[in-house]
């Protein structure tokens, strides 16, 4: 099912991550967090060579056969890797889980290479401790959006125990078609709308661009490509459901354009989350003074096991979120 591409572009405030928060950008990213869900990064401190390797490495790991790709997914327990027609028929992705990056990227590379090699997982450790980093400082500054002090209230208690994973994602181009209009170009779903379940999530995208995020009016907007020096960031269901859903968990999507030189899209996607069997529960200072709580208590992994299992969707192409499994019909 193709469909027509949109011209629209949300504007969204850049955080200089290597500097103190001045009040002004506190109070842009506290609104742009509450209406998108979604902000920029900058300085973040990854260089565009650890950029072009980590690009350059993944695409070796695609390039293997699919039989030899299926080896490293099924097999798991956690699956590595999701092979075409799941997300959609042009999605493919490896994920890489922390805390030990380098022994995760590994069981992925022994299965595919005969040789000894690591390169992929020596890279994939500095990635996964850089992001770590960053997103420990994201959540500070993300909490600070709710309240003064809310980063020195709640980071050591509730988010101390969060880990990380990676999905290195390899988007192939649509083959373009023809009858095509010059002005709007058509465009099919990469990856089809959805939430995420994370705390916080960091996507670096190439230059390809596609990435779309859905407005309160239900309208697809488009998320700038980022080059190397821009990061975007956006909030999970769980910060979501944490903060009584005063921040945005936004749906959103990958759209690819059928005619982009035949060129793949790349991007990595970094999910922070709470550790699994921490219990979701609206604190009463995050509470607002005369509000209820809109979401039931749960436990994350109940939430994680919820969306895998949930037929529509098949963990990627999520039809259910955090509403559907802990919406409260009684506000309490
Ligand atoms: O590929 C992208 O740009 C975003 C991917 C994404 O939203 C996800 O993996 O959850
Ligand atoms: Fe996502």
């Amino acid at each position: 099912m193709s469909e027509t591409q949109t011209n629209h572009y949300v504007q969204l405030p850049v955080l200089d991550i290597s500097q103190p928060l001045s009040p002004s950008t506190l109070s842009s990213l506290s609104m742009a967090c509450k209406e998108w869900g979604f902000f920029y990064i900058t300085n973040h401190g990854v260089s565009r060579d650890l950029y072009r390797k980590l690009h350059s490495l993944s695409n070796h790991l695609f390039n293997f056969p699919c039989e030899s790709k299926l080896k490293v997914g099924p097999s798991s327990s956690v699956k590595t890797y999701t092979p075409h027609f799941i997300a959609s028929p042009f999605f493919e992705s490896f994920r890489v889980s922390g805390p030990d990056f380098f022994a995760s990227a590994q069981s992925t590379v022994d299965v595919l290479f005969d040789q000894p090699n690591s390169d992929f997982s020596e890279t994939l450790k500095e990635y996964g401790r850089k992001m770590t980093q960053l997103s420990k400082t994201i959540v500070e500054v993300v909490l600070m959006c709710l309240g003064d002090d809310f980063e020195k209230k709640f980071y050591e208690s509730e988010f101390s125990k969060c880990h990380g994973y990676l999905r290195i994602i390899n988007y192939s181009p649509p083959e373009s078609i023809e009858d095509q209009d010059d002005d709007d170009q058509e465009i099919v779903e990469g990856l089809g709308m959805h939430t995420d379940m994370s705390c916080v999530t960091i996507v670096y995208q190439d230059e390809i661009g596609g990435l779309q995020v859905r407005s309160n009016e239900g309208k697809w907007m488009n998320i700038n490509p980022c080059h190397e020096d821009t990061l975007v960031v956006n909030i999970g269901d769980m910060m979501h459901a944490w903060s009584n859903g005063q921040l945005r968990s936004s749906e959103h999507r990958v759209v690819l354009k059928l005619n982009n030189n035949n060129v793949n899209r790349f991007s990595l996607a970094f999910f922070w989350c709470f550790e699994d069997d921490k219990n979701i529960f609206a604190p009463n200072e995050v509470v607002e003074d005369g509000n209820l709580r809109i979401y039931r208590p749960f436990v994350c992994e109940d939430y994680v096991k919820f969306r895998e299992s949930s037929e529509k969707g098949k963990f990627e192409k999520v039809g259910f979120t955090v509403k559907d499994f802990a919406g409260a019909s009684v506000q309490i």
